[in-house]
């Protein structure tokens, strides 16, 4: 028997959607604003459209005004920096969210970078990095899925971790250096892990809070936890399985979840972890962009 806490992510995003429904009928009855969500995708990858049709559906659910642009794969990269500018201009729209990846035509730097930072509820733009980074948080949009993973972190541990160590494997701009910089505002002790790092089981078994970003199925096993650890898986696989000789998909997160969960004190599942704390977390930065 496991005996990890599973850390309801769906559960948690479920109230935090709620607490944001009651603040936008306030929004709305005494300052007349609507909330109001812009989401942007390129060509048609059916895994961004599940996830671009999750935003949608939960913006809606929260009282936003919700605008989904779905453009061509072949659009021209100044058609996209057109609509983007027309977004930012918009005083209906108060979050502007383009979905990545996008076409390897189009300049996803250029294209981020082109949101005015006030809508930038991705919280990808320099600006906003640099003010997560520089210690500025209150002012920054924090990317939406550290800012989800650190809520569930501060569930389990409290908001201070001093003396906690934390080890993070992955090192992208969306989830691996935010996350570091999260964690380090929060007092713990952070370590970043990656493709290069030597003796990665080893470096992950001195964590506290074990942060899984590498977007490999189950590449994190029960013997790299320490017990008593706090495990947070982001990835997201999509794996096929063979079930009665009919091949099918299913969702499995960077850390062998049953092995983990028997050395943890607390773990994510994936699904129903960080997937929708981060939907949750583009809705708490939308509000908060419509309300400053
Ligand atoms: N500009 C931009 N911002 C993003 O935040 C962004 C992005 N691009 N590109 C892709 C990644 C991925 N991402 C997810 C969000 C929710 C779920 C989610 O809700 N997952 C469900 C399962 C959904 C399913 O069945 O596939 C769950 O984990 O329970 C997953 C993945 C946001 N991303």
């Amino acid at each position: 028997m496991p005996t990890a806490e599973r850390i309801d992510g769906k559960a948690k995003a479920a109230e935090i959607a709620e607490s944001i429904r009651k603040d936008v009928a306030v929004l709305k009855n005494e300052r007349g604003i609507t909330p109001g969500l812009a989401v942007v995708i390129v060509g048609h990858d059916p895994a961004s459209q599940v996830y671009v049709r999750n935003k949608k559906r939960t913006a809606e659910s929260c009282g936003f005004h919700s605008v989904l642009h779905e453009l061509d794969a072949d659009t021209r990269q100044d058609e996209v920096l057109d609509l983007i500018a027309e977004l930012n201009n918009d005083p209906a729209v108060h979050g502007i969210l383009v979905q990545l990846p996008l076409p390897k035509h189009l300049d996803e730097q250029l294209v981020t970078q082109s949101i005015v930072p006030h809508k930038d509820v991705d919280g990808f733009h320099f600006e906003n990095i640099g003010r997560l980074t520089a210690g500025d948080i209150d002012n920054a949009f924090v990317p939406c899925t550290p800012a989800g993973c650190m809520l569930m972190i501060e569930d389990q541990l409290g908001r201070d971790l001093s003396g906690l160590n934390a080890v993070i494997v992955g090192r992208s701009n969306i989830v691996g250096k935010p996350m570091a910089a999260l964690l380090l505002a929060a007092n713990a002790t952070v370590t970043i892990c990656h493709s290069r790092t030597k003796e990665l089981p080893q470096v992950a078994r001195h964590a506290d809070i074990l942060v899984a970003a590498v977007g490999r199925p189950e590449m994190i096993r029960g013997d790299w936890v320490k017990p008593g650890a706090v495990v947070i898986d982001v990835g997201i696989n999509r794996i096929e399985v063979v079930t009665d000789g009919e091949k099918r998909h299913r969702l499995t997160g960077d850390v062998a979840y049953e092995e983990a969960a028997n050395v943890a004190a607390a773990i994510t599942p994936v699904p129903g972890g960080v997937g929708p704390m981060t939907i949750a977390m583009l809705m708490a930065n939308t509000l908060k962009s419509a309300s400053s």
